[in-house]
C-alpha cells in the first residue's frame, strides 16, 4: 500500500480524530501517502434544526459510507457514538483504537458543578440522555436545546447564552478546550452514551484494509464498544432516546451497565450484568431484554412513534 484515503466530516473534532489516525498509520508504515477526503454530510448540514426533531439514524455517516462503497476512499474514522447499529452492506467496523475517556463534562463560567447551580439554572445540551439525567439530579434546571459542532457550543456558553453546558469530555480533550470551571459527570452518578470516547475505523470488508489497520485494535475498547453496542442493539435505538450504557473490563470479565431514562428523567431504569469478554456483544443484548422487561419497553416505544 503505497496511497490510504480517510473519509472524515470537516468538523474540528472530526478532522482532529481523521489526522490522528493518519499519524499513526505513517508512523507505522513508512512513506505512506495519507490524504483526507472531506465529506459534508447530512448531519452537518442541518446543523441548526433541533436535533430532536431531525431524527434518524447515521445522519453523520451516510454520504461517508457511500464514498467507501464507490472506492473514493479507503477508510473512514468515527466517533463510535455516531455510527449507527446497522451498517450498510459490505462495509464494517473491524478496528477500535485506544479509547478517550468516556465520560461527559460540565463547562461553566461560574459554576463548579450541578450542585453549585442556582435555581432554574439554564444548561445547554440537545442531549436526551444528558437531559434526562440533569433533571434526574436537579428538576428545577431549565434544560435549552444546544446545537453546532464542539467548538460552536462552547462559543454559546462564553456569550453568556447558557450557565452551563454539557459535552462528551473525550471531544473537549481532543480539542484541548476548555472554560473556567469544568466539573466530570461521570460513571456511577452519570452514564455516559454508548461508545462515548471510542473512535471506530470502517472500511469494506472483503479488500485489504482488515489486516492493514489491524495494529490499531485495542482489545479493551473493542470489548467495551461491542458490549455497550450490544445493548444499544437490543434496545433498537438510535443516538436520539434517553439511552446510556458503560461497560469496563477486568482481565476476561467485562461488567455493563444499562441505563433507560424518560425524557424528563423522573424514571430510571438501570441494570448491571458480567461475563466473559468474548461475549461481550451478547451480554449487551441480554441486559437490554432486562431493561425492557423493567418497564424500559414503554418508554421507548412512546419515543419511537413520536419520531
Ligand atoms: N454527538 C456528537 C459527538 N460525537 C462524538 C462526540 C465527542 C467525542 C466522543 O464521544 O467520542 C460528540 C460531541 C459531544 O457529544 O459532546
Amino acid at each position: 500500500m503505497k496511497k490510504i484515503t480517510i473519509a472524515t466530516r470537516g468538523s474540528k473534532l472530526a478532522l482532529w480524530q481523521a489526522n490522528h489516525i493518519k499519524d499513526c498509520l505513517q508512523a507505522q508504515y513508512e512513506g505512506l501517502d495519507v490524504e483526507l477526503l472531506i465529506i459534508k454530510t447530512t448531519g452537518d448540514k442541518i446543523l441548526d434544526v433541533p436535533l430532536a426533531k431531525v431524527g434518524g439514524k447515521g445522519l453523520f455517516v451516510k454520504e461517508i459510507e457511500e464514498a467507501m462503497l464507490n472506492g473514493r476512499a479507503d477508510l473512514a474514522v468515527h466517533s463510535m457514538k455516531d455510527v449507527p447499529v446497522e451498517l450498510p452492506e459490505g462495509l464494517v467496523v473491524g478496528v477500535n483504537p485506544t479509547r478517550e475517556d468516556n465520560t461527559d463534562s460540565l463547562l461553566s463560567v461560574e459554576y463548579g458543578s450541578v450542585d453549585e447551580l442556582p435555581e432554574g439554572a439554564k444548561i445547554g445540551t440537545s442531549s436526551l440522555r444528558r437531559r434526562a439525567q440533569l433533571l434526574a439530579l436537579r428538576p428545577d434546571l431549565n434544560v435549552l436545546d444546544l446545537r453546532g459542532n464542539v467548538d460552536t457550543r462552547l462559543r454559546k456558553l462564553m456569550e453568556g447564552q447558557y450557565d452551563a453546558i454539557v459535552m462528551a469530555t473525550a471531544g473537549v480533550k481532543r480539542l484541548g478546550l476548555s472554560a473556567p470551571k469544568v466539573s466530570p459527570l461521570a460513571p456511577p452518578t452519570f452514564i455516559p452514551a454508548v461508545a462515548q470516547g471510542a473512535l471506530g475505523i470502517e472500511y469494506a470488508e472483503d479488500g485489504p484494509m482488515a489486516e492493514f489497520l489491524e495494529f490499531l485494535n485495542c482489545r479493551n475498547s473493542r470489548v467495551t464498544v461491542q458490549a455497550e453496542r450490544g445493548f444499544l442493539t437490543g434496545l433498537n435505538g438510535g443516538c436520539q432516546v434517553p439511552i446510556g450504557s458503560h461497560a469496563v473490563l477486568d482481565g476476561d470479565t467485562v461488567a455493563l451497565t444499562g441505563c433507560v431514562w424518560n425524557v424528563e428523567g423522573t424514571i430510571t431504569i438501570r441494570k448491571e450484568i458480567s461475563g466473559p469478554a468474548d461475549k461481550a456483544f451478547q451480554l449487551g443484548l441480554d441486559l437490554a431484554q432486562q431493561v425492557l422487561d423493567a418497564g424500559a419497553k414503554e418508554i421507548l416505544d412512546e419515543l419511537y412513534c413520536d419520531a
